[in-house]
C-alpha cells in the first residue's frame, strides 16, 4: 500500500487579493512557439468537429448526480466557436474554510456511491434466510453500483457461504463487500514513477470532458510542489477553448505552456514542447491531447503520430502515457480504457470525478478487468484536488464505513 501523502500545501485557487484564472488576460508566460517543426510533419489543419468523441457519456442513470457546479464536459457546439470565441472554463470559487481530512473529503465525494448500496442492500436484505431470490437481487444490487459482475459474483458466493442459514444484515454484506474491493484495488494502487528520466514526458490522453485538462494542472502543481519544473504542451489543437483552459492552467501553476494555433498540427506542439522542455531542462513534459476523434483509427493515427515525433528527439518518449476517466461515465469508462489501452499503451490512470458521483463503483470494475496503476483520483475542480489513491481506504469509503481508520488518521 502506497504511503499516504497529504495534499500539497499550496495557496487556495482563489486566494485574497488573487485574481481568478477565469479574470486573468491569457498567459503572457505561454510560450507561443514556432510552428510544427519539419521532422513533425506539415501542421495540417484540423477535419471539421466530428459528431461524437469515441465514447459518449451515459445519457440515464444516476448522471444528475454530476456536480452541477462549474462547466461540464464541453458540448460540440462550443466546439464550433473556432478561433475567436474562446471561452476559457471557470473555475469553482474555493470556500476558505479549513480544507477538510483527505478521508472525509473522498467519503463524502462517494457517499452518493454508498448510500444507494446500502440502501439498495437494505432493501433487498429483508428475510430473515437467505434463499436464492434474495441472493440473485444482492448480486443485482452489486452490479448496478457499477461494481463489475466478478466482484458482485464473489460477494454473493462469500455471503451465500457464510450467512445462508442465519440471513444477512446490510452491515455484514457491506462488510465483506470493503474486504474483497480492498483486495482488488491494492495492487492497481500505485503512487507516480519516480520520474527519473528528464524531462519525464507524459502523453495524456483521453475522451474529451473528462478532465484531462484539468488533471494536468493538478498535476503541475503536485509535481512542482515536489521540486520538480514542469513545461506543458497543448497538444489538444480542436478548439481554441482547450488551448486557453491549459494556458490559465499555466499560468496558475507557474509553467510555461507550448501551443501553437487552433487546427495546427498536434504532432507539432509535441515536438516543440519537447524541444522546448529539454532546452529549459525541464524536468516534466505533460502534453494534453484531444480525444474527439471521428473515429478509433483517426486516434490511432493522431496519437502514433505523436508518440513518433516524439522519439525523434527522445527515443525512449513518453515515457508515460495517463488515461483520464470520468468516474461518472459508469460502464462506459470500461470502454475507454480498453480504446485508449489499443491506440495509446496506457500505462496508469487518473479516475476523476470522483466528488459526488453514485458510480465510484465503477473504478473497481476497471481495477479487476485491467489492472492498470491508479495512481490518483479527482475529488473536485480545484488545484488540490487530487487525492494519491488509498485502496483500503477507497474500499471503506464505497463500502460506507463512517470512520476513519488507524491509517487515515
Ligand atoms: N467535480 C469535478 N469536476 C472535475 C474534475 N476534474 C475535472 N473536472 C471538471 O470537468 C470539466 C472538464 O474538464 P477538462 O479538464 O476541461 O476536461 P478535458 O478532458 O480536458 O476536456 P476537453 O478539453 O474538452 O478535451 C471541467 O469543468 C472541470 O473543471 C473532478 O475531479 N471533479
Amino acid at each position: 500500500m502506497q504511503p499516504k501523502t497529504s495534499p500539497p500545501a499550496s495557496a487556495p485557487a482563489n486566494a485574497p487579493g488573487q485574481k481568478r484564472p477565469e479574470e486573468r488576460e491569457p498567459s503572457r508566460r505561454t510560450e507561443e512557439a514556432p510552428q510544427a517543426d519539419d521532422e513533425a510533419g506539415p501542421a495540417s489543419p484540423r477535419p471539421p468537429e466530428p459528431d461524437g468523441a469515441p465514447a459518449e457519456k451515459e445519457s440515464e442513470g444516476p448522471d444528475k448526480n454530476t456536480p452541477p457546479a462549474g462547466p461540464g464536459p464541453v458540448n460540440d457546439d462550443e466546439d464550433e466557436a473556432g478561433p475567436t470565441a474562446p471561452e476559457p472554463k471557470q473555475f469553482k470559487a474555493q470556500a476558505a474554510a479549513p480544507k477538510k481530512g483527505w478521508f472525509a473529503q473522498l467519503r463524502e465525494g462517494l457517499s452518493r456511491t454508498s448510500n444507494a448500496l446500502t440502501e439498495n442492500l437494505s432493501a433487498v436484505l429483508t428475510k430473515e434466510k437467505l434463499d436464492e431470490d434474495t441472493l440473485d437481487d444482492l448480486e443485482d444490487v452489486l452490479i448496478r453500483a457499477d461494481l463489475g459482475v466478478e466482484m458482485a459474483e464473489r460477494v454473493r458466493s462469500i455471503i451465500a457461504k457464510n450467512r445462508y442459514d442465519r440471513g444477512a444484515s446490510a452491515d455484514a454484506v457491506r462488510q465483506v463487500l470493503g474486504d474483497e474491493v480492498t483486495k482488488v484495488l491494492d495492487p492497481v494502487a500505485q503512487p507516480f514513477p519516480a520520474m527519473a528520466e528528464k524531462p519525464f514526458v507524459w502523453l495524456v490522453v483521453g475522451v474529451n470532458g473528462t478532465g484531462k485538462t484539468t488533471t494536468i494542472g493538478k498535476l503541475a502543481h503536485r509535481f512542482e510542489t515536489q521540486g520538480k519544473k514542469v513545461t506543458l504542451a497543448a497538444a489538444d489543437t480542436f478548439r481554441a477553448a482547450a488551448i486557453d483552459q491549459l494556458k490559465i492552467w499555466g499560468e496558475r501553476v507557474n509553467a510555461p505552456v507550448v501551443a501553437h494555433d487552433v487546427g495546427s498540427d498536434p504532432a507539432g506542439v509535441a515536438y516543440d514542447g519537447l524541444k522546448r522542455a529539454q532546452e529549459t531542462n525541464a524536468d516534466v513534459l505533460m502534453i494534453d491531447t484531444a480525444g474527439r476523434l471521428q473515429n478509433k483509427s483517426d486516434l490511432m493515427d493522431e496519437l502514433a503520430k505523436i508518440v513518433r515525433v516524439l522519439k525523434k528527439l527522445e527515443p525512449e518518449a513518453p515515457h508515460g502515457v495517463l488515461l483520464v476517466l470520468d468516474a461518472t461515465t459508469g460502464q462506459n469508462a470500461l470502454n475507454q480504457v480498453e480504446l485508449f489501452q489499443q491506440v495509446a499503451g496506457v500505462t496508469g490512470l487518473v479516475v476523476t470525478k470522483l466528488d459526488g458521483t453514485a458510480r465510484g463503483g465503477i473504478l473497481v470494475a476497471i481495477a479487476e478487468r485491467f489492472g492498470l496503476p491508479v495512481h490518483a483520483i479527482g475529488v473536485g475542480e480545484g488545484i488540490d484536488d487530487l487525492e494519491s489513491f488509498d485502496a483500503e481506504d477507497f474500499a471503506r469509503a464505497i463500502a460506507g464505513f463512517g470512520r476513519e481508520n488507524a491509517k487515515a488518521a
